[in-house]
């Protein structure tokens, strides 16, 4: 059984694959960083509430975007699981089939993003992760990755508006019928969402435009439902995408 943990800005997931599919995912906020016994008793507590056993975990995965993490991450299972572990990093990167210009400026979730669309699709990819940040990542057939492009994500462009005016309030992420306003919130919600969807469609258009050619689109990330316009310019909405991408990974190194 494998134990992948994908460290984001918002949320730490854990997933568990038994060799034929992911049995059980969890998730757990990044922030505020909590000690070592809050993460040990929250993998015991959901190892035991879902008949699973630690001792059946025979390799360990981690990719974290979240360098504070690091630490704590490569150590807080170490009392409760018996395994080798990878943590994702460049030092890897040659063993793997996927190739990057910039090793140390790519995150590694975006890597495992990459492998994911190169090993399960084949063919030149967009990948759209709609995570606290919103980012693209172009992956040629060959496995290179051409370059990423990354925005500020959903809910972190409404904090901003929101911490940055006296009068705006947050609101609920739900996109109105109409992309102009007649009140405040519906104003944010045309504004931010529709903006949105328009973003990433002609974030789309102009990159293949500039690659020359149609790429697949596979859309990913705790927010790829919410602009459900958008459903029609996916090929495919793939949750577990990141997750996959570390299994694969694994897979490759060992
Ligand atoms: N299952 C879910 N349903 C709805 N929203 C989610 C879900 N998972 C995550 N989110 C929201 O999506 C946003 C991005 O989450 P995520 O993709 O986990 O970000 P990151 O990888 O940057 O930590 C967060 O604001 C989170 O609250
Ligand atoms: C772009 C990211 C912030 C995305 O993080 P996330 O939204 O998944 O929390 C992360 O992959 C990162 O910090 N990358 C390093 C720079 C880069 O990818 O070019
Ligand atoms: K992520």
């Amino acid at each position: 059984m494998l134990l992948a943990i994908d460290a984001g800005n918002t949320n730490i997931v854990f997933g568990v694959h038994d060799g034929n599919a992911w049995i059980h995912e969890w998730r757990f906020n990044t922030l505020p960083i909590k000690n070592q016994i809050e993460y040990e008793v929250f993998l015991r507590l959901n190892f035991l509430e879902n008949d699973l056993k630690l001792s059946d975990v025979d390799g360990i995965i981690i990719s974290s975007v979240v360098p504070q993490m690091n630490t704590i991450l490569a150590e807080f299972w170490s009392n409760l699981i018996e395994c080798e572990h990878v943590f994702i990093g460049p030092k890897y990167y040659d063993q793997l089939p996927i190739i990057t210009s910039n090793p140390h400026s790519i995150g590694t979730d975006l890597m495992a993003n990459a492998m994911s669309a190169h090993c399960l699709y084949k063919t030149d990819c967009i990948v759209v992760d709609f995570g606290t940040a919103l980012t693209f990542t172009v992956v040629e057939a060959s496995g290179n990755i051409h370059g990423v492009n990354i925005a500020p994500g959903l809910k972190t462009a409404i904090k901003a508006l929101v911490g940055n005016t006296a009068q705006l309030p947050d609101v609920p992420l739900e996109l109105p019928t109409s992309v102009i306003g007649k009140n405040t919130v519906h104003a944010i919600q045309a504004g931010v969402l529709w903006g949105y969807v328009s973003m990433v469609e002609g974030m789309l258009d102009r990159i293949q435009k500039e690659m020359g050619r149609n790429f697949k689109v596979v859309a990913t990330g705790g927010l790829s439902s919410v602009l459900t316009p958008l459903h029609e310019r996916f090929d495919e909405v793939n949750r577990h995408l990141t997750l996959d991408g570390l299994r694969l990974i694994h897979e490759r190194l060992k």
